[in-house]
């Protein structure tokens, strides 16, 4: 079964006013993973949509949501697969594709058939990001050595982390996903400082890897006028297009960030200095 929920963008304006629970309903994605089942959010940021999917006792299958009016989900969009858990088993139109522990998979448009499987006894977690397609690149797995790596942050201000790109254009042909995985080194618990905006793209950061009665502080909004929404373990948080993303843990953990939007650029940001955050 495919369960799909919808998301509105919004004017930052009226973010201002939001109350915690109203800037949760809004922002917060709070169950990813629904056992024996797949749980999407589809957005209006750039029609970017994110869930997991989550075989336990059974093989689920990704099926067209009312939203998309397709027969098939993959018709007119791409998906990126990161699998947070165990190894298992991704098959895509009858070819079968095993992902390990933080392995990724990128399916290009046109597929009609993907199926997410237990490959033995471990329990996979995949996490899943869509977003609409003009072209149709092969479908691609991308494992962490094949990852682009950059080493960032510092011990001393506690934001040390390994940044891996795995669906990027100089990795995988993408018509506009891209995702990666960033690991905060122990110790460490600030993700993404100095913040961001990139206006040309939204973004999605799904947290996982989080010790067990730990959270994260997740910080959004303008840069001069910031939120934050708690979250825990295996929660994403929608990041419009205007707003900073960042975090800090009460432990380190490890995010996925995902973007759609008008470029592949990676490095269009415009970055903020701490001190000038409100
Ligand atoms: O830790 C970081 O810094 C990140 O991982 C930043 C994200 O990759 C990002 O926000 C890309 O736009
Ligand atoms: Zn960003």
């Amino acid at each position: 079964m495919t369960n799909s929920e919808f998301r509105y963008a919004h004017h930052p304006e009226d973010v201002k006013r939001y109350t915690t629970e109203e800037l949760r309903d809004h922002f917060l994605i709070p169950e990813i993973f629904k056992k024996d089942e797949i749980n999407l959010t589809y957005t209006m940021y750039d029609r970017f949509i994110a869930g997991g999917a989550f075989p336990v006792d059974k093989a689920v299958k990704l099926e067209t949501i009312d939203y998309l009016k397709s027969e098939n989900f993959l018709d007119r969009r791409e998906l990126g697969i990161i699998n947070v858990g165990g190894t298992g088993k991704v098959t895509v139109d009858g070819e079968v594709y095993e992902l390990g522990h933080k392995e990724a998979l990128y399916v290009g448009q046109g597929n009609k058939e993907v199926i997410f499987e237990k490959s033995g006894n471990e329990q996979p977690y995949f996490y899943l990001n869509s977003a609409p397609a003009h072209k149709a690149y092969p479908t691609k797995k991308v494992s962490k050595k094949d990852a682009e790596v950059v080493e960032l942050g510092d011990s001393k201000y506690c934001n040390k982390r390994v940044l891996n790109k795995l669906i990027v254009n100089s990795i995988v042909e993408t018509c506009q996903l891209q995702m990666g995985m960033t690991e905060l080194v122990e110790g460490n618990i600030w993700n993404t400082m100095p913040p961001h905006t990139h206006s040309r793209r939204m973004e999605v950061y799904f947290y996982f890897d989080l010790e067990e009665d730990q959270t994260i502080s997740h910080y959004m909004g303008q840069p001069q006028e910031t939120r934050h929404i708690f979250l825990q373990n295996h929660q994403a948080v929608i990041s419009p297009e205007w707003s900073i993303h960042a975090g800090a843990g009460t432990s380190n953990y490890t995010f996925i960030w995902g973007m759609a939007g008008e470029n592949l650029d990676y490095g269009d940001m415009d970055k903020v200095a701490v001190n000038e955050l409100k």
